[in-house]
């Protein structure tokens, strides 16, 4: 597809993942735990961790930047590139996206990545994360999220691009886009990706209140499309997929992007002008101060 090899391009020679990647593991490939032929190689890089399933089609790729797996640089750098691999592989037709980190799932925007830094950091921050969510929003893959933690605003994003999500049952695991209790505000083509899922209303509600679900109503909402107990999250996830894989391929692939690709479009015609507006946003005195507060209190909240 014209519209994918593009992006593809652009995410090379936007991020030059190599370079970034020098000295990191991306690309290292070893037997899976009790694992024995090729269909059980795991493979991946320091921050993403892919588990293949040659036999089925389908990899569980889990996110592992611990503490709470916060998209820095790095890590969105390196989902980008595992997922390139895989959809370069035509052994595979589906991922797991989860975590590897307990109690989260991912918390967003690492906002170390955009605190104190200068325009042009921020300027590279935004345009990996705009790669990320065009690249996972537009993937030919069916991607299914296994939420086994919390997942607020950055977290939300890649569970948003999904095709189909499941959370696990958990009170402590809230979701949503909660951009606007730090100060800070969704981009359009995140704005469009929640509208897509829940609604003109309901978006217009939870952005403005910066709501985060618990489990029950956030599949009441339909931010999540099955809400189960934490053990049966990712076997939940595995029987969503062999729903999904059990449409001809080219078929579902072709009504996904008649779905999404006005959305991604939207984003793609302006890119540029997204990225100038969140980098002279971000980088104003007033949102810097109320960014380092925020950070601030989630380092105080600890112990
Ligand atoms: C512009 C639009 C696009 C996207 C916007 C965003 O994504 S902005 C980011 C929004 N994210 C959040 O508001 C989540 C903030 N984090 C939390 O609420 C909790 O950390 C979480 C995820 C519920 C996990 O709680 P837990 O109790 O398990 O961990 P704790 O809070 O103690 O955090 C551990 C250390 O991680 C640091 N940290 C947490 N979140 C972030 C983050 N988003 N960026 C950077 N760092 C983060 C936290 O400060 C702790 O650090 P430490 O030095 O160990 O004290």
């Amino acid at each position: 597809m014209a519209l994918a090899s593009g992006v593809r391009f652009a995410a090379r020679a936007l991020l030059r993942p190599w370079a970034l990647l020098r000295g990191t593991t991306l690309g290292r490939t070893e037997p899976a735990a009790g694992g024995g032929g090729d269909g059980a190689r795991r493979f991946g890089s320091q921050r993403v961790l892919v588990e293949p399933d040659a036999a089925s089609g389908v990899a569980v790729m889990k996110l592992r930047n611990p503490p709470v797996n916060a998209l820095s640089l790095e890590l969105l750098t390196e989902l980008v590139i595992s997922l390139e691999k895989l959809e370069n592989d035509k052994t595979f037709r589906g991922v797991i996206l989860t975590s590897d980190c307990p109690r989260v799932f991912c918390a967003g925007l690492d906002l170390t990545e955009i605190c104190g830094r200068n325009p042009a950091h921020c300027a590279e921050y935004w345009k990996a994360m705009q790669e990320l969510w065009l690249r996972t929003y537009l993937s030919s893959l069916v991607l299914v999220a296994a939420i086994n933690g919390a997942c607020p605003a950055g977290g939300c994003i890649i569970a948003l691009s999904c095709d189909c999500r499941v959370l696990a049952d958990n009170p402590k695991y809230r979701i949503g886009l909660n951009e606007t209790l730090l100060g800070i505000i969704a981009p359009f083509w995140l704005k469009d990706t929640y509208v897509n899922t829940i609604g003109h209303r309901a978006s217009e509600q939870a952005l403005q209140l910066g709501s985060l679900f618990p489990p029950a109503e956030a599949l009441q909402v339909g931010l999540v499309d099955q809400v189960v107990p934490e053990d049966q999250v990712q076997s939940t996830a595995l029987s969503e997929m062999a729903r999904w894989l059990a449409v001809p391929d080219h078929a579902r692939q072709l009504t996904k992007n008649m779905m999404r690709k006005a959305t991604a479009d939207r984003l793609l015609r302006q890119r540029d002008a997204d990225t100038q507006n969140f980098v002279s946003f971000v980088c104003r005195d007033s949102i810097q101060k109320s960014l380092q507060a925020y950070l601030e209190k989630l380092r105080q909240r600890k112990g």
